[in-house]
């Protein structure tokens, strides 16, 4: 760190507005997404746009290698440390190639924001382990992307919230609740990426009426399944799940687990939802399914616990969808016969680009993290800065 570099953040955060690379690599793995993000302001002033969007598929190798240790309980340390910095690296380099194809110069970007990849998120009802707290681990080295990049870099976000009390996760709800907040309409809004989550926006707008919490698995399992049984990546608009049968049976033996029951808030991921849950279900089903037919119960899982866990919050107003999962029509469709007091539509109805989504959240929250405040004690100002010298 160098006292230019203090000097040029001390810039940066007395700027009305900011230039900000959202970063997000999320728990599907399939590649990084870059948002270049105008945020004027801080707080509830909060002004945001996306004036770029960029979503960098991961090659077959480098997806391989992650995999390799990804929400995996047992692997190698040295992959691990590895990754930490090769993450680091082409995260850097995917935002360098992604700002020269966008022809933006990148001395004009004040902050880079980046959320790194989670390889293990392990909350306690996660691990059961009565003498650890709390954990969760993403890597990709903030240093490795400010050095490579030039660009103060904002990082590592959840630690701190674990910190104070959480489970790391979901951080979705700071961004929505400074973005989307109505004052005529409940608002839920809903990420189906791998994992999905929402933000429950109560109309009044009263912050300390918000919840926001995991649901379950929204494409993990899917993809775990077109990638095993089908060999590819995933179910391109539900095609494969809509020529099978939903078995309701196996449906509600899925739904039976104890995530499902628990109140929010909760988190979860891969580390629970994976093929083993999905064996372990069909060992207590006991009866022969075919692919086809698990695929289409597993998809009806993913929107019957998201379904399930918004009508516990929510039964009047409006569900805003973001995320992968916001192109499977098979689960836009159940959604909307499931929550008949709901309106069920696209992020894109309010403006905003559903898959810029989680890189523009992040981005705020860095922006929160240079010019904010701790919103309250168990809310604090989230992410660690790297300077480029
Ligand atoms: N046209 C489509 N039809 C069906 N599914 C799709 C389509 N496009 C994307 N998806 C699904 O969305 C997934 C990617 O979602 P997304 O990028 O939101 O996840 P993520 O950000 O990695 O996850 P998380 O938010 O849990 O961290 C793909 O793996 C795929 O399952
Ligand atoms: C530990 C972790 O990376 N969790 C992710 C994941 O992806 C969706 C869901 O599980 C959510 O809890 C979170 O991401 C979003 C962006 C969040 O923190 O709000």
């Amino acid at each position: 760190m160098a006292k230019s570099d203090i000097d040029r953040l001390y810039k940066i955060l007395q700027k009305p507005e900011r230039l900000i690379v959202g970063l997000m690599s999320g728990t599907s793995l399939d590649g990084l997404d870059i948002a270049l993000c105008r945020i004027a302001n801080n707080g509830i002033q909060t002004e945001a746009s996306v004036l770029k969007f960029e979503s960098v598929s991961y090659d077959e190798p480098f997806k391989k290698e992650i995999r390799k240790i990804f929400a995996k309980k047992e692997g190698s340390i040295e992959e691990l440390c590895l990754l930490n910095a090769e993450i680091g690296i082409i995260h850097a380099d995917l935002v360098l190639k992604t700002l020269t194809k966008w022809s933006f110069p990148k001395e004009n970007v004040d902050l880079i924001a980046s959320h790194g990849q989670t390889i293990f998120h392990s909350p306690k009802r996660l691990h059961q382990l009565k003498d650890y707290p709390d954990a969760t681990l993403q890597i990709g080295d903030g240093d490795h992307v400010a050095y490579r990049t030039g660009i103060i870099t904002v990082s590592d976000f959840r630690q701190k919230h674990v910190a104070a009390g959480g489970e790391g996760a979901p951080l979705a709800h700071i961004g929505d609740y400074l973005l989307f907040s109505s004052v005529d309409e409940n608002r839920v809004m809903l990420n189906i990426g791998g994992i999905s989550n929402f933000t429950f926006l109560p109309k009044n707008g009263d912050v300390n009426k918000v919840v926001s919490t995991d649901c379950g698995p929204g494409n993990t399992l899917i993809d775990a399944l077109t990638r095993r049984d089908f060999n590819v990546a995933f179910d391109r608009d539900a095609k494969l799940a809509l020529s099978g049968k939903l078995v309701d049976a196996l449906l509600e033996k899925m739904l039976a687990h104890p995530f499902f029951t628990e109140n929010p808030p909760k988190t979860t991921g891969p580390e629970l939802f994976n093929i083993s849950f999905i064996e372990e279900s069909l060992r207590k089903f006991n009866q022969p399914v075919s692919s086809l037919d698990l695929l289409a119960t597993v998809t009806m899982l993913s929107a019957r616990s998201i379904a399930d866990a918004i009508k516990k919050i929510c039964k009047e107003g409006a569900v805003y969808v973001s995320g992968g999962g916001a192109s499977n029509p098979l689960i836009m469709d159940s959604l909307r016969k499931l929550l008949p007091g709901l309106a069920v539509s696209n992020l894109s109805s309010l403006g905003y680009n559903a898959d810029a989504k989680e890189a523009l959240l992040f981005a705020i929250l860095a922006n929160e993290a240079v010019a904010g405040e701790s919103f309250s004690s168990t809310i604090p100002t989230m992410g660690k800065i790297s300077f480029p010298a």
